[in-house]
Protein backbone atom coordinates (compact mmCIF):
# COMPACT_ATOMS: atom_id res chain seq x y z
CA UNK A 1 0.00 0.00 0.00
CA UNK A 2 1.39 3.21 -0.48
CA UNK A 3 1.78 6.10 1.15
CA UNK A 4 0.68 8.54 -1.42
CA UNK A 5 -3.14 9.82 -1.69
CA UNK A 6 -3.22 10.42 -5.31
CA UNK A 7 -2.19 6.93 -5.75
CA UNK A 8 -4.38 4.88 -3.61
CA UNK A 9 -6.88 4.19 -6.04
CA UNK A 10 -4.38 3.09 -8.27
CA UNK A 11 -4.77 -1.05 -8.20
CA UNK A 12 -1.72 -1.89 -10.38
CA UNK A 13 1.52 -0.03 -11.13
CA UNK A 14 4.15 -1.11 -13.47
CA UNK A 15 7.18 0.55 -14.30
CA UNK A 16 8.94 0.34 -17.75
CA UNK A 17 12.51 0.30 -17.80
CA UNK A 18 16.02 0.21 -20.10
CA UNK A 19 19.35 0.19 -20.05
CA UNK A 20 19.56 2.17 -22.40
CA UNK A 21 18.15 5.07 -24.72
CA UNK A 22 16.81 3.97 -27.86
CA UNK A 23 15.25 0.04 -27.61
CA UNK A 24 11.97 1.41 -27.99
CA UNK A 25 11.00 1.86 -24.06
CA UNK A 26 8.28 4.71 -25.25
CA UNK A 27 6.72 2.65 -28.06
CA UNK A 28 6.31 -0.33 -25.89
CA UNK A 29 4.94 1.71 -23.02
CA UNK A 30 2.44 3.17 -25.61
CA UNK A 31 1.54 -0.24 -26.80
CA UNK A 32 1.52 -1.97 -23.25
CA UNK A 33 -1.23 0.89 -22.54
CA UNK A 34 -3.45 0.75 -26.07
CA UNK A 35 -3.44 -3.32 -24.81
CA UNK A 36 -4.92 -2.80 -21.27
CA UNK A 37 -7.27 -0.36 -22.75
CA UNK A 38 -8.34 -2.67 -25.81
CA UNK A 39 -8.92 -5.19 -22.83
CA UNK A 40 -11.46 -3.09 -20.81
CA UNK A 41 -9.08 -1.69 -18.35
CA UNK A 42 -9.01 1.98 -16.99
CA UNK A 43 -5.30 3.28 -17.64
CA UNK A 44 -2.83 6.25 -16.95
CA UNK A 45 0.79 6.70 -18.38
CA UNK A 46 3.04 8.96 -16.63
CA UNK A 47 6.20 10.24 -18.88
CA UNK A 48 9.58 10.74 -16.66
CA UNK A 49 11.99 10.19 -18.80
CA UNK A 50 12.63 13.85 -18.88
CA UNK A 51 15.63 13.78 -21.16
CA UNK A 52 13.19 12.71 -24.07
CA UNK A 53 9.19 13.09 -23.42
CA UNK A 54 7.97 11.19 -26.03
CA UNK A 55 4.83 10.04 -25.23
CA UNK A 56 2.81 13.30 -25.85
CA UNK A 57 3.85 12.47 -29.58
CA UNK A 58 2.98 8.37 -29.31
CA UNK A 59 -0.28 9.43 -27.94
CA UNK A 60 -1.07 12.15 -30.62
CA UNK A 61 -1.38 14.69 -28.11
CA UNK A 62 1.23 17.08 -28.81
CA UNK A 63 0.06 20.73 -27.85
CA UNK A 64 -2.68 20.04 -25.26
CA UNK A 65 -2.67 21.40 -21.99
CA UNK A 66 -2.65 19.96 -18.38
CA UNK A 67 -4.44 21.66 -16.31
CA UNK A 68 -3.66 22.37 -12.64
CA UNK A 69 -6.33 22.10 -9.97
CA UNK A 70 -6.21 22.62 -5.92
CA UNK A 71 -5.36 18.60 -6.17
CA UNK A 72 -2.81 18.72 -8.51
CA UNK A 73 -2.20 18.02 -11.64
CA UNK A 74 -5.15 16.75 -14.09
CA UNK A 75 -3.75 14.34 -16.58
CA UNK A 76 -4.38 15.14 -20.48
CA UNK A 77 -7.08 12.08 -21.42
CA UNK A 78 -6.91 10.88 -24.96
CA UNK A 79 -10.33 10.78 -25.30
CA UNK A 80 -13.92 11.89 -23.81
CA UNK A 81 -14.24 7.61 -22.94
CA UNK A 82 -11.66 8.77 -20.48
CA UNK A 83 -10.14 5.01 -20.59
CA UNK A 84 -6.63 6.64 -21.25
CA UNK A 85 -4.54 9.74 -19.95
CA UNK A 86 -1.49 10.99 -19.82
CA UNK A 87 0.75 13.07 -17.66
CA UNK A 88 4.21 13.90 -19.39
CA UNK A 89 7.33 16.69 -18.76
CA UNK A 90 6.61 17.09 -22.63
CA UNK A 91 3.21 19.16 -21.42
CA UNK A 92 5.15 21.31 -19.58
CA UNK A 93 7.79 22.48 -21.79
CA UNK A 94 6.87 25.72 -23.11
CA UNK A 95 8.81 24.27 -26.53
CA UNK A 96 8.02 20.94 -26.78
CA UNK A 97 10.54 19.61 -29.19
CA UNK A 98 13.03 20.42 -26.23
CA UNK A 99 14.49 18.02 -23.32
CA UNK A 100 15.63 18.81 -19.90
CA UNK A 101 19.32 19.08 -19.31
CA UNK A 102 18.21 19.57 -15.44
CA UNK A 103 20.35 17.48 -13.84
CA UNK A 104 20.78 15.08 -9.97
CA UNK A 105 18.44 16.63 -7.36
CA UNK A 106 16.46 18.73 -9.82
CA UNK A 107 15.32 16.28 -11.77
CA UNK A 108 14.60 13.80 -9.06
CA UNK A 109 12.30 16.62 -6.80
CA UNK A 110 10.63 16.61 -10.54
CA UNK A 111 10.26 12.85 -10.33
CA UNK A 112 8.97 13.22 -6.68
CA UNK A 113 6.27 15.95 -7.83
CA UNK A 114 5.00 13.98 -10.06
CA UNK A 115 4.23 10.71 -8.45
CA UNK A 116 2.52 12.27 -5.77
CA UNK A 117 0.64 15.97 -7.93
CA UNK A 118 -1.13 13.89 -10.63
CA UNK A 119 -4.90 13.60 -10.10
CA UNK A 120 -5.01 10.26 -11.19
CA UNK A 121 -8.20 8.99 -9.96
CA UNK A 122 -9.51 5.30 -9.95
CA UNK A 123 -7.15 3.35 -12.55
CA UNK A 124 -6.86 -0.23 -13.03
CA UNK A 125 -2.68 -0.27 -14.58
CA UNK A 126 -0.72 3.33 -14.15
CA UNK A 127 2.52 2.75 -16.49
CA UNK A 128 5.60 4.81 -15.76
CA UNK A 129 7.89 5.79 -18.49
CA UNK A 130 11.46 5.90 -16.84
CA UNK A 131 14.18 7.37 -18.05
CA UNK A 132 16.76 5.25 -19.87
CA UNK A 133 20.09 4.15 -17.62
CA UNK A 134 21.18 2.73 -14.39
CA UNK A 135 23.71 5.26 -13.06
CA UNK A 136 23.53 6.51 -9.73
CA UNK A 137 21.31 9.22 -10.42
CA UNK A 138 18.57 6.08 -12.01
CA UNK A 139 19.22 4.30 -8.20
CA UNK A 140 18.01 7.82 -6.87
CA UNK A 141 15.19 8.39 -9.11
CA UNK A 142 14.42 4.40 -8.30
CA UNK A 143 13.88 5.72 -4.93
CA UNK A 144 11.45 8.08 -5.19
CA UNK A 145 9.49 5.57 -7.76
CA UNK A 146 10.07 2.72 -4.53
CA UNK A 147 7.12 5.56 -2.55
CA UNK A 148 4.87 4.36 -4.72
CA UNK A 149 4.83 0.96 -3.80
CA UNK A 150 4.89 -0.13 -8.36
CA UNK A 151 3.79 -3.88 -8.23
CA UNK A 152 7.63 -4.27 -10.66
CA UNK A 153 9.52 -3.56 -13.69
CA UNK A 154 8.95 -4.69 -17.68
CA UNK A 155 12.16 -4.42 -19.01
CA UNK A 156 13.16 -3.85 -22.64
CA UNK A 157 15.61 -4.63 -24.54
CA UNK A 158 17.15 -5.37 -28.10
CA UNK A 159 18.56 -8.33 -29.53
CA UNK A 160 22.25 -6.52 -29.56
CA UNK A 161 21.65 -5.58 -25.81
CA UNK A 162 21.05 -9.31 -25.18
CA UNK A 163 24.46 -10.05 -26.52
CA UNK A 164 26.24 -7.50 -24.14
CA UNK A 165 26.54 -6.22 -21.09
CA UNK A 166 23.75 -4.05 -20.98
CA UNK A 167 20.60 -5.91 -20.11
CA UNK A 168 22.54 -8.08 -17.23
CA UNK A 169 23.36 -4.50 -15.67
CA UNK A 170 19.72 -4.06 -16.08
CA UNK A 171 18.63 -7.28 -14.66
CA UNK A 172 21.31 -5.95 -11.57
CA UNK A 173 19.69 -2.73 -10.73
CA UNK A 174 16.35 -4.00 -10.41
CA UNK A 175 17.75 -6.02 -7.99
CA UNK A 176 19.58 -3.85 -6.39
CA UNK A 177 16.90 -0.83 -5.96
CA UNK A 178 14.23 -3.91 -5.08
CA UNK A 179 11.81 -3.68 -8.19
CA UNK A 180 10.23 -6.98 -8.98
CA UNK A 181 11.15 -8.09 -12.22
CA UNK A 182 7.62 -8.66 -13.95
CA UNK A 183 9.60 -9.68 -17.02
CA UNK A 184 11.52 -8.87 -20.66
CA UNK A 185 10.08 -7.38 -23.46
CA UNK A 186 12.96 -8.57 -26.89
CA UNK A 187 11.92 -5.06 -29.01
CA UNK A 188 13.43 -4.55 -32.22
CA UNK A 189 13.68 -8.31 -32.83
CA UNK A 190 12.81 -8.62 -36.82
CA UNK A 191 10.99 -6.84 -39.24
CA UNK A 192 7.65 -6.92 -40.34
CA UNK A 193 7.56 -6.82 -44.26
CA UNK A 194 4.94 -3.10 -44.99
CA UNK A 195 3.87 -5.00 -48.10
CA UNK A 196 2.81 -8.91 -47.21
CA UNK A 197 3.04 -8.77 -43.86
CA UNK A 198 5.95 -11.56 -43.28
CA UNK A 199 8.13 -11.17 -40.50
CA UNK A 200 11.65 -11.81 -40.89
CA UNK A 201 13.97 -12.28 -38.07
CA UNK A 202 17.08 -9.90 -38.33
CA UNK A 203 19.19 -10.87 -35.28
CA UNK A 204 19.21 -14.34 -34.01
CA UNK A 205 16.22 -15.14 -32.41
CA UNK A 206 15.70 -16.83 -29.26
CA UNK A 207 18.44 -14.36 -26.36
CA UNK A 208 15.72 -13.34 -24.91
CA UNK A 209 13.79 -16.35 -24.11
CA UNK A 210 17.78 -17.62 -22.98
CA UNK A 211 18.53 -14.80 -20.57
CA UNK A 212 15.01 -14.52 -19.16
CA UNK A 213 15.97 -18.85 -18.43
CA UNK A 214 19.23 -17.70 -16.93
CA UNK A 215 17.78 -14.99 -14.77
CA UNK A 216 14.68 -16.77 -13.60
CA UNK A 217 12.53 -13.81 -14.92
CA UNK A 218 9.40 -14.14 -16.94
CA UNK A 219 10.06 -13.40 -20.59
CA UNK A 220 7.40 -11.53 -22.22
CA UNK A 221 7.48 -11.79 -25.86
CA UNK A 222 9.78 -10.83 -28.69
CA UNK A 223 7.99 -7.00 -30.66
CA UNK A 224 9.31 -6.72 -33.97
CA UNK A 225 9.95 -3.58 -35.90
CA UNK A 226 6.88 -2.95 -37.80
CA UNK A 227 6.79 0.25 -39.81
CA UNK A 228 3.39 0.62 -40.06
CA UNK A 229 3.13 1.45 -36.15
CA UNK A 230 5.63 4.24 -36.96
CA UNK A 231 3.22 5.63 -39.77
CA UNK A 232 0.27 4.91 -37.73
CA UNK A 233 1.73 6.89 -35.04
CA UNK A 234 2.64 10.04 -37.17
CA UNK A 235 -0.85 10.01 -38.99
CA UNK A 236 -2.83 10.47 -36.74
CA UNK A 237 -2.88 14.34 -36.66
CA UNK A 238 -5.12 15.76 -34.06
CA UNK A 239 -7.85 13.42 -34.74
CA UNK A 240 -6.05 10.72 -32.02
CA UNK A 241 -6.72 7.86 -33.69
CA UNK A 242 -4.19 5.66 -32.00
CA UNK A 243 -6.49 4.15 -29.50
CA UNK A 244 -9.41 3.13 -32.11
CA UNK A 245 -6.69 2.11 -35.00
CA UNK A 246 -4.42 0.45 -32.99
CA UNK A 247 -6.06 -2.95 -32.92
CA UNK A 248 -5.82 -3.62 -36.26
CA UNK A 249 -1.99 -2.88 -36.21
CA UNK A 250 0.44 -6.04 -36.57
CA UNK A 251 1.69 -5.64 -33.70
CA UNK A 252 -1.38 -5.30 -31.58
CA UNK A 253 -1.83 -9.58 -31.15
CA UNK A 254 1.88 -9.68 -29.67
CA UNK A 255 1.24 -6.88 -27.63
CA UNK A 256 -1.78 -8.87 -26.42
CA UNK A 257 0.52 -11.88 -25.91
CA UNK A 258 2.41 -9.65 -23.28
CA UNK A 259 -0.26 -8.42 -21.47
CA UNK A 260 -1.97 -11.57 -21.29
CA UNK A 261 1.50 -12.96 -19.73
CA UNK A 262 1.48 -9.70 -17.19
CA UNK A 263 -2.35 -10.71 -16.13
CA UNK A 264 -1.25 -14.99 -15.82
CA UNK A 265 1.43 -13.67 -13.03
CA UNK A 266 -2.01 -12.24 -10.80
CA UNK A 267 -0.24 -9.37 -9.35
CA UNK A 268 -2.02 -8.33 -6.28
CA UNK A 269 -3.96 -5.40 -6.12
CA UNK A 270 -2.29 -2.60 -4.71
CA UNK A 271 -5.37 -1.54 -1.89
CA UNK A 272 -7.24 -4.13 -0.17
N1 LIG B 1 8.91 -2.37 -32.67
C1 LIG B 1 9.01 -1.20 -33.29
N2 LIG B 1 8.56 -1.08 -34.56
C2 LIG B 1 8.69 0.11 -35.21
N3 LIG B 1 9.23 1.20 -34.69
C3 LIG B 1 9.68 1.14 -33.43
C4 LIG B 1 9.60 -0.05 -32.66
N4 LIG B 1 10.15 0.19 -31.44
C5 LIG B 1 10.53 1.48 -31.46
N5 LIG B 1 10.27 2.05 -32.64
C6 LIG B 1 10.56 3.44 -33.06
O1 LIG B 1 11.91 3.76 -32.70
C7 LIG B 1 12.00 5.09 -32.20
C8 LIG B 1 12.60 5.08 -30.80
O2 LIG B 1 11.68 4.40 -29.96
P1 LIG B 1 11.28 4.94 -28.51
O3 LIG B 1 11.13 6.44 -28.50
O4 LIG B 1 10.13 4.12 -28.07
O5 LIG B 1 12.60 4.53 -27.75
P2 LIG B 1 13.01 4.80 -26.25
O6 LIG B 1 13.75 3.60 -25.79
O7 LIG B 1 11.84 5.23 -25.45
O8 LIG B 1 14.01 5.98 -26.42
P3 LIG B 1 14.38 7.09 -25.33
O9 LIG B 1 14.35 6.45 -24.01
O10 LIG B 1 15.75 7.53 -25.79
O11 LIG B 1 13.32 8.15 -25.47
C9 LIG B 1 10.59 5.66 -32.25
O12 LIG B 1 10.45 6.42 -33.42
C10 LIG B 1 9.67 4.45 -32.33
O13 LIG B 1 8.48 4.68 -33.02
S1 LIG C 1 8.71 -9.93 -47.23
FE1 LIG C 1 7.61 -10.35 -49.11
S2 LIG C 1 6.70 -8.42 -49.83
FE2 LIG C 1 8.20 -7.97 -48.21
S3 LIG C 1 10.03 -7.47 -49.34
FE3 LIG C 1 10.16 -9.66 -48.83
S4 LIG C 1 9.26 -10.69 -50.56
FE4 LIG C 1 8.69 -8.56 -50.76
Amino acid sequence: MSEIPSLNQVKHILLVLSGKGGVGKSSVTTQLALSLVNDGYKVGVLDIDLTGPSLPRMFGLEGRNVHQSTAGWIPVYTDDTKRLCVMSLGFLLPDRGNSVVWRGPKKTAMVRQFVKDVVWGDLDYLLIDTPPGTSDEHISIAEELKQASPDGAVLVTTPQDIATADVRKELNFCRKVGFKVLGVVENMSGYVCPHCSECTNVFSSGGGQTLATQFDVPFLGSVPIDPTFVTLVESQGSEHKLLEKYPESALSSIFKGIVDKIYAQNLPVRQA
